[in-house]
């Protein structure tokens, strides 16, 4: 697939990034993740990038209106999907509400206990923008019959949440997949796509993305216990960039990489 140099979002309306961070031998999380109310251990993220990497992937959010990630990723991670800057490390290290970026998670058929996740936390009290959720149009027939599912929409509309339901149940395209015309039209142009190793996937198979920011650490994790994403290999990259930023380096296809969110103190 070849791979075209980008612009960045800042001069272009409607934008997809794909970015995620990698090891060397291609891993970007754990295989085997579990839902911790089932009395499981909870494996949360693997940590990959460095901290100057983790800090350029917070000014990435702050140049997007949304984040975009997958259900499996809210249920292994339970991520914040907030911009914090200088010290993403630091959950506190909160931007303005109007620089924080609109969570979406891909969650076709609500199957997230939405009441539990941090990102409907930061939502509650005024800290972050209310997440966006896409669901397939069948939930809308089984939340009539399913308590726990009509519980589920309330809570996302209670907290502010919106719920975009696709046209067709199972797309073949990627863009129909997420329903991406309908959330550029509502606002989210500009989308950060973080993963995980499925929706950046189907991303690649219907060329649905406009550019890339991949984090590739010095580090190696086994087969066994992580999970990864091998595209790269399929994508011409005579045009990438790769750029050094702490221990890791970074593969973008943005000719004119912002250079200063590398250096964002
Ligand atoms: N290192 C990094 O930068 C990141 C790592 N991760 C890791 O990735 C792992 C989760 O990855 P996965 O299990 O692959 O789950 P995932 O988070 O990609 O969830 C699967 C998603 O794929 C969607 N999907 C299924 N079929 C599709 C299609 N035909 N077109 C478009 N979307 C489709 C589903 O609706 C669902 O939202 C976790 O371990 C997480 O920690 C997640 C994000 C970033
Ligand atoms: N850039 C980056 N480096 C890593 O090492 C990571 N594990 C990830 N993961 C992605 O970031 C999400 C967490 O977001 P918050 O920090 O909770 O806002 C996680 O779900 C992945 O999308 N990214």
């Amino acid at each position: 697939m070849e791979v075209k140099p980008a612009i960045f979002p800042h001069e272009q309306k409607n934008h997809v990034l794909l970015t995620w961070a990698q090891s060397m031998n291609g891993k970007i999380g754990y295989k085997n993740y579990s839902d911790d109310e089932k009395g499981n251990l909870f494996l949360g993220q693997l940590k990959i990038s460095c901290k100057e990497s983790f800090r350029m992937t917070h000014g990435l959010r702050a140049s997007f209106d949304a984040i975009m990630v997958g259900s499996n990723t809210v249920r292994n991670d339970n991520p914040s999907l907030t911009c914090r800057y200088p010290h993403p490390e630091d959950s506190t290290c909160l931007a303005p509400l109007s620089m924080q970026p609109i969570p979406i998670i891909i969650d076709s058929h609500l199957s997230l206990n939405y009441a539990s996740l941090k990102v409907m936390e930061l939502a509650r009290c005024g800290l972050t923008k209310a997440p966006w959720i896409v669901v397939a149009p069948s939930v809308i027939q089984r939340k009539t019959k399913d308590a726990q599912l009509q519980e589920r929409w309330n809570c996302i509309e209670h907290y502010g949440g919106q719920i975009f339901v696709r046209d067709q149940e199972y797309p073949e395209n990627w863009k129909d997949y997420v329903h991406l015309e309908k959330l550029q039209s509502n606002g989210a142009s500009r989308i950060m796509v973080e993963g995980g190793a499925t929706l950046l996937r189907k991303a690649f198979e219907s060329n649905s993305f406009d550019s890339l920011v991949v984090t590739i650490a010095p580090k190696m994790f086994s087969d066994e216990e992580t999970i990864g994403i091998s595209y790269l290999k399929h994508l011409n990259l005579n045009h990438a960039l790769w750029i050094p930023c702490g221990s890791d380096i970074l593969l973008t296809t943005y000719k004119h990489f912002p250079m200063e969110l590398l250096q964002l103190k």
